[in-house]
């Protein structure tokens, strides 16, 4: 894997001394989907701004396919595009105009062929003449992509790019990105919406109090941290933990079963001496399910250990 994007040390203090960063890492391969979860004010924005060249950070590096952000910014920029919270068009501009326009921005030739291609992509080719106040809401998100597209970065930003949006236009956006990748660019999303982390990322990193917690492959943490409950159904009711069963770590459902909760990566969970030792008790099982914690619950218990 090819590092394509490597953050080291950041840290931002804004005036007034609130310290939004504190001393980031993170690297980020060519070609993968990062999803970086955390609650509100986590410092999310504030990361991406710096990236972007919004914002500047107060110390730390930060280099796009080996140019050093500082001494190198506008190559490092051009290989950069960002898609903002806000929906920020001209509303009397053409698409072709407006997207054409941002590419001029980036000092590129003009080049009509190329924008027409994203806006397929984007399955906007046919509004491509509309104005942009007559498009809906899901339609100029789209826009802001072309955009965002149009001097053909290698790497994608998308801060929040669902928020506020309905389920069908978030799972627009999620296609949209798959089709990105598709093409080869890199894309890292902020997000307040754990599904959507799970649907889309291929690794996660979870970021709290200016600080990233940890960043691992989608897959694997929800391995390594999930936990699995074993739910036991009964024939009989109950209110309370049986006293022959107070030495196993077991909850009473709502409907009267007990939930034992173990790690599924250790090599004994425990289960069959746990039912045997149920019948000993005189309990009579009526039903088994197992079910695996979702990464919603690893990232609440992740942040509120950090803010303990
Ligand atoms: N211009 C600013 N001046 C002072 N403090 C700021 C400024 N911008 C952000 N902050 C503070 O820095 C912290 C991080 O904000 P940031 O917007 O980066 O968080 P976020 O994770 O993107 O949150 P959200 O999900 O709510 O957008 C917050 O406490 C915020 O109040």
């Amino acid at each position: 894997m090819t590092t394509i994007l490597s953050v080291s040390g950041v840290t931002k203090t804004y005036e007034g001394g609130h310290q939004a960063l504190k001393g980031v890492n993170l690297d980020i391969d060519e070609g993968e989907i990062l999803a970086l979860l955390g609650p509100n004010g986590a410092g999310k924005t504030t990361l991406i701004s710096i990236i972007c060249g919004i914002a500047t950070a107060t110390s730390g590096t930060i280099t796009v396919a080996g140019f050093d952000h500082a001494r190198d910014y506008r190559a490092a920029r051009n290989l950069i595009g960002l898609v903002p919270q806000e929906i920020n068009l001209e509303p009397f501009e053409t698409v072709m105009n407006s997207v054409r326009f941002s590419r001029g921005l980036f000092g590129k030739p003009r080049d009509d062929a190329r924008i027409e291609e994203i806006l397929k992509l984007l399955s906007l080719h046919d509004k491509k003449d509309d104005r942009i106040m007559t498009l809906s809401g899901g339609m100029k998100r789209r826009v802001l992509i072309a955009k965002a597209l149009c001097h053909d970065p290698k790497i994608l930003f998308l801060d929040e790019p669902t928020a506020g949006v309905d389920v069908e236009l978030r799972k627009d956006m999620w296609e949209i990105v798959a089709q990105l990748k598709k093409t080869g660019v890199t894309v890292i999303l902020t997000t307040h919406y754990i599904e959507e982390a799970e649907a889309m990322a291929d690794r996660i990193g979870v970021i709290s109090n200016g600080e990233i917690l940890l960043v691992e492959e989608k897959d694997a943490l929800i391995k390594r941290l999930g936990q699995k409950e074993l739910l036991i159904e009964l024939d009989t009711p109950v209110d309370t933990v049986p006293e022959a069963l107070s030495g196993y770590p077991l909850t009473v459902s709502d409907a009267g079963g007990l939930i034992y909760s173990y790690d599924a990566q250790a090599g004994s969970t425990g289960i069959t001496g746990l039912l045997s030792d149920l019948r000993e008790a005189g309990l009579h099982l009526a039903d088994l399910s197992t079910r695996q914690s979702s990464l919603e619950d690893i990232f609440v218990d992740l942040v509120k250990e950090d803010a303990a």
